[in-house]
């Protein structure tokens, strides 16, 4: 069969679109060419911000090119760049390249993994470093490397790259691109073709190399994976996911090192899927209940543990000792009206029988807030101070609040404000204004917009959760929330 019509009958084959898989090796931070040197622009050197660590691996021809092409485009405002494990490719020897059909590309021994290492040990500690230019038809790396700068991410590709625990170990999150092997193997014929190769030899490379190295060597790596994408770069929503985790992580990272007394629980997909769920604006009054009462609970229990506690032992009944700590009594929950009355129950779930009172603050306009109405414990001054709130906007409600119980007495270090998320606007003024107070959130948001409104945020809380909201005021209410809508 002539090449021409093998494409043609491969092309026909492969369904789906046509991804262009960028040429990694030229790609770099925001999807510009590589070449040049780039400017080291960040405070890297300065203090040192750890890059967070993406290792993509999968078959040949799996898209992770193309997966990772889709993650720096939709990182475009972090500094990404992409070390291929291609570049690390030993150079052939003459001999070798005379026997080229019997070398095994695919096999571990075929890379430099300690040079990769040694590339990424560097970057992780803010060096720029030279990646060598590998030459796909000499077999060859050719003499002009690659300087390639520290960055926010770093992404490491390759049909091995979870094959040395070494380099394993360097990565924050793995992720294994899962395609059928069909598809691989047509890929690879076309991507072949075009290259310039014969039909013959790329089966035989495949069939003698290829495809025993996928079941011996890559496969076995899909356990080390965090994340498995099925299907590569069509899958759009895995991809979403993986870009919201890394940009909470970037994002959460920086903040919590400006404001030491910020605190935003270690989220999981379990605490991404929650938030996917109460921040859509389809999801129903009776779900978004329950999603949001899930995930207050978890903030509620990290809260809690920021409090002191005393050393206690205790009989168990084996008879031995046990020791362990005595919580702190001298505790209350204030809540603020509407949205913070949301928290209570979960409050009220971790410690029982705790004393809450409220506080209710007006909204004049965008950002003027006015307290009131108060009811708070009356020996407030000496108790520990857990403030309920799911949104942190612009700071200006937690103000007052904040400012109404230091005016009681309570001391500023023993209040702790606990929301389901945060603007890192009303962080920084909180935290600014009030330094000793903790604030533990779950999720940091990209910020206001011009109507000092969270984004991307979740809308009116207070409305959603009680079902009072437009869009879902046709759906009946159940149990719980019912009640609470009459209690108003
Ligand atoms: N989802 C997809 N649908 C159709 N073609 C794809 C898809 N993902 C990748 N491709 C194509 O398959 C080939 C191999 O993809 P690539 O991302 O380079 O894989 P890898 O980096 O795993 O070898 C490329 O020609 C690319 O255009
Ligand atoms: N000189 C070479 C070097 C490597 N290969 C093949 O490339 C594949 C890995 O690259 P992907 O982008 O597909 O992950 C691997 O299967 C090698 O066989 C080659 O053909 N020639
Ligand atoms: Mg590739």
């Amino acid at each position: 069969m002539g090449s021409y019509s093998a494409v043609e009958v491969i092309a026909a084959a492969v369904s789906g679109a046509h991804y262009p898989a960028p040429d990694l090796d030229k790609l770099d931070m925001k999807g510009s060419m590589l070449g040049e040197e780039q400017p080291t622009t960040s405070g890297m050197e300065n203090g040192h911000q750890c890059p967070f660590v993406i290792g993509v691996a999968g078959g040949a021809s799996s898209g992770k090119s193309a997966v990772c092409k889709m993650i720096i485009d939709q990182l475009c405002d972090h500094r990404v760049v992409v070390v291929t494990q291609e570049s690390f490719y030993y150079g052939l020897s003459d001999e070798e390249l005379v026997h080229v059909n019997d070398y095994n590309f695919d096999h571990p021994d075929a890379f430099d993994m300690d040079l990769l290492l040694s590339c990424m040990e560097n970057l992780k500690h803010g060096k720029s470093v030279d990646i060598p230019n590998y030459n796909f038809k000499t077999h060859k790396s050719v003499p002009r490397a690659r300087k390639v700068n520290p960055s926010d991410v770093i992404i490491l590709e390759g049909i091995l790259i979870f094959h040395d625990s070494r380099v394993r170990d360097l990565m924050n999150m793995k992720i294994f691109v899962d395609t059928d092997d069909d598809v691989r193997l047509a890929r690879r014929i076309l991507r072949d073709l075009e290259k310039g190769r014969d039909i013959i030899p790329v089966l035989d490379q495949y069939s003698k190399f290829v495809k025993p190295a996928f079941e011996d060597f890559i496969l076995p790596t899909k356990k080390y994976a965090d994340i498995i994408i099925p299907r590569g770069a069509d899958n759009s929503v895995a991809i979403d996911l993986i870009v919201q985790h890394i940009r909470t992580k970037l994002g959460q990272n920086d903040l919590c090192k400006i404001h030491p007394n910020l605190y935003v629980i270690q989220t999981t997909y379990q605490i991404r899927g929650m938030h996917t769920i109460i921040r859509d604006a389809a999801t129903t009054t009776h779900d978004f209940i329950f999603y949001a009462d899930r995930l207050i609970r978890l903030v509620v229990e990290h809260g809690l543990g920021h409090l002191p506690f005393k050393e206690k032992q205790v009989i168990t009944p084996t008879g031995s000792v046990y020791t362990g700590v005595d919580f702190s009594k001298s505790l209350c929950g204030i809540s603020v009206i509407r949205s913070g009355e949301s928290m209570e129950n979960a409050l009220r779930a971790c410690c029982k029988g705790i004393k809450i009172g409220k506080i209710l603050i007006h909204r004049e306009g965008d950002d003027g807030k006015q307290l009131i109405y108060h009811n708070l414990p009356k020996d407030i001054a000496k108790r520990h101070v857990l403030l309920l709130d799911p949104i942190l906007g612009t700071g200006n409600s937690a103000v007052q609040a904040i400012s109404l119980l230091l005016e009681k007495g309570v001391q500023e270090s023993n209040i702790i404000f606990l929301n389901l998320i945060s603007a890192p606007q009303g962080v920084h003024v909180v935290s600014k204004r009030f330094p000793r107070v903790k604030i533990v959130t779950s999720e940091i948001e990209l910020g206001l917009n011009d109507e000092c409104r969270v984004i991307p945020g979740m809308g009116e809380f207070g409305d959603r959760y009680f079902g009072t909201d437009d869009y879902q005021s046709s759906t009946p209410f159940f149990g719980d929330a019912k009640d609470r809508v009459r209690l108003l």
